[in-house]
């Protein structure tokens, strides 16, 4: 059973959507494989090694080395076994790889790899309006074709449209396009985000997260594990993903940010961007600037796992890198060399090319110069060297007639779709124990599952940051104290002292809330990377998000009203309807300030937005300003007011509370008659459970919209 495939393998889960392939026989081969093994080649593409596992091992299928038999006739122990002659065995093809010390035979016996898979696009074009109306072409007409095994670059001076070009390939662009991509001669369809897996330039990842752990969740979110995988030989698994790319001594390290928890390197960062993505097991990587940011080392140190990503795993790896050092461009395969205004290729082909394609057009690269620093020197249109349009004109004259002949042939290649495929690896899987039925859905897993996992890390993220509970917490005790030391033995003064004390809770409980936008600021960017790569559904965030952070907000409430209460010396006899008012209170306004953070592109925003409704609220209390006090026209806000609902039915608690004092029990009736206070418990609950529910309801539908716009 392949390395690779394991991980797409355990992608396979779900009900019987498309075609229960249960019932096969595992070693059987399905049918689509037979005679797909012709792989689109370009002359002189393929290298030794990859040429000989076509005719061997055939592509479009793996090679199980173990030779791990039908899953049902396997002992766990068996399995267990079996497994760890696995992981050898791709120890060994690694090692194999990584010291140049084995042929082709020996590597493609060993290592157990993806099928051989093809992406083809033809005249991409890309254009923009301006603002003063006039359209602008990001890219003119674009065409290539990339291969399994391979290590692509696209290059080119800054803004010629190489993310660009990217995100369109890998699925990733919103707005509108022209040209066709085809993955294996057939057009991009909705599985194909389940075998391709994008790397973006900047990734986010939860700070309290361990290396494995973030590697985890990626392949548990990707893939159901066949019933004779034990948690610990998928972790076994996930370890080997980790060897791969070098990151085995951080495994438990935390993430960490770049301000309140140190954690691992950028360079290590950006390994563990691959490693998530590895064990998703996609078959085509997009990687968007992969070395950004790393010292020149770490640069090189980084591509160099790509490379062995792509031949130890026979997938496409195409990746958008400024001039890189020489000793990297050399690890390349191929390279598309793109110049600006409009964006279009000026070179396709091979890497080890470039010199003599530049020497055949008169151009003799310096001795000591990297050549790409040299091309890209020729074909950056600001630098006097310039030689654009000349080199526009030699592409048109020699290359593009070669690469069109090539991109047509991709576009009818007659290879597995991303359905087959899955479908390929499911089989595989299948002598690993039971695998629900393939899923004929963007996402790896059901829905189910996919909210617990991400509830589990939400769990876990929250309860590691300690300092933030403790901060919380905290804040809620000192604020309870200091309220509380200021209406101390309020239960034994006067109308005026009472009222004034639920006046100032009602406004504790309404602005509480604000410290929350903040965190769900900050976690969205990276949901919302997450969700781009469909990994989970948002509302298995959302939902979660709304549970956890509610049960929080109320266990803080909790505290600051049980103290504040107590140091209060109010009745006793009035504490549940108290809690009751100022607990729906406080999680409204909680939902209103979160609705109002989805929206917002940072907090400064977020604060700035939320004051018209917390002005609204605040200053329409039904106390300062009453039913007939305001203009009548503004009479609705008091009306939609929880603030004013909780001051109203926190009066009439306390009015029946000292019923038997006299002079105080005067005073409140007086305070209702004046401040026109009506007592309507189920209207007040009504009201306050509307505005949550609305608010709420947008939170979610808005923090789900701006999600899903992409770029
Ligand atoms: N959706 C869009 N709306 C408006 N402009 C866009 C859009 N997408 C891309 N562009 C513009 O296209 C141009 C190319 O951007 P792109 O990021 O692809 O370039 P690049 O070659 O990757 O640049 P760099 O190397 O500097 O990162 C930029 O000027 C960018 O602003």
């Amino acid at each position: 059973m392949s390395e690779q495939p394991m991980a797409k393998d355990l992608g396979a889960g779900g009900p019987a959507e498309i075609k229960d392939v249960e019932k096969q026989d595992a070693e059987v081969t399905p049918a689509w494989l037979m005679g797909s093994r012709a792989k689109m080649t370009k002359e002189g593409k393929s290298n030794s090694w990859k040429s000989s596992l076509g005719g061997s091992s055939g592509a479009g299928s793996r090679v199980d080395s173990t030779g791990a038999g039908n899953g049902a006739k396997m002992s766990p122990s068996d399995a267990q076994e079996k497994w760890s002659d696995k992981m050898r065995l791709s120890q060994e093809a690694l090692d194999c790889l990584e010291h140049g010390d084995c042929d082709s035979e020996t590597f493609s016996s060993h290592s157990t790899r993806c099928s051989d898979t093809i992406l083809t696009f033809k005249d991409i074009a890309f254009q923009v309006t301006q603002n003063n109306g006039q359209k602008k072409d990001i890219l003119a007409p674009i065409s290539g074709h990339f291969e399994s095994g391979h290590l692509a670059a696209i290059m080119g001076p800054s803004g010629c449209g190489k993310t660009t070009l990217l995100d369109i390939l890998a699925g990733q662009k919103s707005a509108a396009y022209s040209g066709t991509v085809h993955f294996n001669g057939r057009p991009r369809d909705k599985l194909f985000p389940r075998i391709s897996a994008y790397v973006p330039q900047e990734d986010v990842m939860p700070k309290y997260l361990t290396v494995s752990e973030a590697v985890e969740f990626n392949g548990m979110l990707k893939f159901e594990r066949p019933s004779l995988v034990s948690r610990k030989m998928a972790q076994q698994w996930i370890l080997r993903r980790l060897e791969v790319l070098g990151l085995m001594e951080v495994k438990d390290t935390y993430i960490g940010d770049a301000t309140s928890l140190r954690g691992i390197s950028g360079g290590q960062k950006r390994r563990l961007s691959l490693a998530k993505r590895l064990t998703s097991g996609a078959q085509v990587f997009f990687c968007d600037e992969p070395t950004s940011g790393l010292s020149a080392t770490d640069a090189e140190t980084c591509m160099r796992y790509m490379k062995h990503i792509a031949q130890f795993y026979n997938v496409i790896v195409v990746v958008v890198i400024h001039q890189p050092r020489v000793e990297v461009a050399k690890l390349f395969d191929e390279l598309l060399l793109m110049t600006a205004g409009p964006g279009r290729a000026i070179y396709n082909g091979r890497m080890e090319d470039v010199v003599g394609y530049l020497q055949s057009n008169g151009f003799e690269v310096p001795m000591h110069a990297n050549p790409v620093d040299y091309f890209m020197d020729l074909v950056t249109p600001e630098v006097s060297t310039s030689q654009v349009d000349l080199f526009v004109q030699k592409y048109r004259e020699q290359m593009e007639d070669n690469v069109l002949a090539v991109v047509d042939a991709g576009l009818e290649a007659k290879m597995p779709s991303a359905l087959e495929l899955l479908e390929s690896i499911r089989a595989q899987m299948l002598k690993w124990g039971r695998v629900p039925a393939l899923r004929n859905s963007k996402y790896g897993v059901r829905f189910r599952r996919q909210f617990y996992y991400v509830f589990k890390r939400q769990l876990k993220l929250r309860w590691r940051d300690r300092n933030g509970l403790l901060a919380d917490l905290l804040g809620g005790i000192i604020k309870a104290l200091v309220v509380g030391i200021v209406y101390m033995r309020t239960g034994e003064l006067d109308i005026k002292a009472q009222v004034s004390f639920f006046f100032m809770l009602c406004m504790s409980c309404a602005i509480d809330g604000l410290k929350n936008m903040p965190t769900v600021i900050s976690e969205r960017t990276i949901v919302k990377t997450e969700v781009a790569e469909v990994l989970y559904s948002d509302w298995a965030y959302i939902i979660s998000f709304t549970f956890l952070s509610l049960v929080q907000e109320v266990v803080v409430h909790s505290i600051f009203v049980v103290i504040i209460f107590a140091m209060s010396g109010l009745r006793w006899t009035m504490f549940p309807s108290i809690y009751l008012w100022t607990t729906l209170l406080a999680v409204t306004m909680d939902a209103m300030y979160l609705m109002v953070a989805s929206v917002a592109k940072d907090s400064t925003t977020a604060i700035i937005m939320s004051l018209p409704f917390m002005m609204l609220f605040l200053l329409f209390n039904g106390f300062t300003a009453t039913r007939s006090s305001v203009v009548p026209w503004m009479r609705w806000a008091i009306e939609i007011s929880p603030v004013a609902y909780s001051m109203q039915q926190l009066t009439f608690t306390a009015m029946w509370a000292y019923e038997d004092n006299d002079s105080l029990n005067a005073s409140y009736i007086y305070i209702v008659s004046s401040s026109d206070y009506k007592d309507q418990p189920i209207r007040a609950v009504a009201v306050i459970a509307s505005c949550f529910a609305v608010f709420k309801i947008t939170q979610m539908v808005c923090f789900h919209c701006l999600n899903n716009i992409r770029r």
